[in-house]
């Protein structure tokens, strides 16, 4: 049976078995008649080919309510692949346009901002969801945008409804709201949420109990889930980072720019499956340990800006403590995945915790180095402000 529990701190949403898409869908067409949505894909051209991409072109077809919906195609060199996805999203017709983040006439906007000090250089996710929210910006009509990965297996569109509704029913007053889900098949996956996001939080709060942002993060169930939705006012406002902090990040300016009792979680209603990258602890700039050096990074950035004093021994406390508490997780998964039956290789998950224990310091020693740290594009409001013309002209590249 699906739990009710509700943290102290946002809302939850959760999967109570009686939504039925057509009624969501319904209540969606309805509040969507004086409210555009714009749903941001941030896609690569090999994701493009893969069929999970198909499955979710087919899917969009029939979500009428979703009023523009903005492809930002990057890792994408080449005019084909472009060309290529034009054909694929056809199907949704012209409310559906490629954004192609590679291609020149983006790249020569990047290099305008760049040549004035606005720093845009760092290719990936973040920049690609950045420029799609510049695009939809210029289109005033657009209230709430949506945005999910295009690795899913096993789409379907109940997860953008489900995504949706809570920011557009007039009965509802929400300014940001976060999928969760389980990852499972045969065994637990979301080894970065379960294995370090889960025992750090819990070891910070050992460490600055009265943090009140420590405790929002806490509150979310999957913080590292690449699904939201958001005002347009916060997508002018909050700042996207372009490395893995990306999410965390974005928690972060949320909880800056908005009241929590404006956030909410929202239960996909599904197990949800995606492409699962490497954990070699002997490769810190790729895989599982570079995404968890960014998170580490962000939250430590996130903590100074908020005043607190980080010194050496901080650290070595919060290593210790990170990995006593993430032992502990291990037991709870392993109980969990008992009852369950699911593979748990007890083994892989404590090597793991021991990788995720050292670049706890790790990232504190990136962090001593750079306190500040420029992972962060700067919003659309500075850009607009600079170039009032900009997203006209992004738009234009359409
Ligand atoms: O969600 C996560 O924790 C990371 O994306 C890693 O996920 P995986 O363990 O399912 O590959």
């Amino acid at each position: 049976m699906p739990d009710f529990y509700q943290h102290d701190m946002i809302t939850t949403i959760h999967d109570l078995r009686s939504a039925k898409l057509d009624n969501l869908e319904s209540m969606l067409r309805e509040s969507t008649e004086n409210h555009d949505i714009g749903l941001v894909l941030p896609v690569t051209a090999s994701d493009m080919r893969a069929e999970p991409f198909d499955v979710i072109v087919r899917e969009l077809a029939q979500a009428d309510y979703i009023a523009s919906i903005v492809v930002s195609l990057g890792v994408a060199p080449d005019q084909s692949d472009y060309d290529e996805t034009c054909a694929k999203i056809a199907p949704l017709g012209d409310r559906a346009k490629v954004l192609w983040t590679d291609g020149p006439e983006v790249q020569g906007l990047y290099n305008e901002l760049i040549d004035s000090g606005i720093d845009v250089s760092v290719p990936g996710k973040g920049r690609s969801v950045w420029t799609a929210f510049g695009y939809l910006l210029d289109d005033p009509n657009i209230e709430t945008f949506v945005l999910h990965d295009c690795d899913i297996v096993d789409y379907d569109r109940q997860l953008l409804s489900r995504l949706c509704l809570p920011m557009v029913h007039p009965g509802l007053d929400f300014e940001f709201c976060k999928a969760y889900y389980a990852r499972v098949t045969d065994r637990m996956h979301g080894r970065v949420v379960r294995l370090l996001v889960a025992p750090l939080l819990r070891a910070l709060m050992q460490c600055f109990p009265d943090n009140q942002f420590v405790r929002f993060l806490g509150n979310f169930r999957y913080p590292l889930s690449g699904e939201f939705s958001l005002t347009r006012n916060l997508a002018r406002t909050n700042r996207v980072a372009s490395d893995w902090g990306l999410e965390v990040g974005t928690l972060a300016d949320v909880y800056r720019n908005t009241s929590h009792k404006r956030v909410c979680q929202v239960d996909l209603a599904r197990l949800y499956e995606h492409k699962h990258q490497t954990l070699a602890v002997d490769q810190p700039s790729s895989g599982l340990i570079k995404m968890a050096l960014d998170i580490l990074t962000t939250i430590y950035r996130t903590l100074a800006s908020q005043g607190i004093v980080f010194g050496e021994s901080t650290f070595v406390t919060l290593r210790a403590s990170f990995l006593r508490i993430a032992q502990d997780c291990i037991r709870q998964y392993a109980a969990d995945a008992r009852v369950n039956s699911l593979n748990y290789d007890r083994h892989s998950e404590e090597m793991a915790i021991e990788a995720f224990a050292q670049c706890v310091t790790q990232a504190g020693e990136i962090f001593a180095a750079d306190p500040s740290g420029n992972p962060s594009i700067p919003n659309w409001t500075r850009v607009r402000a600079a170039f009032p013309d900009f997203t006209s002209r992004l738009r234009d590249t359409v």
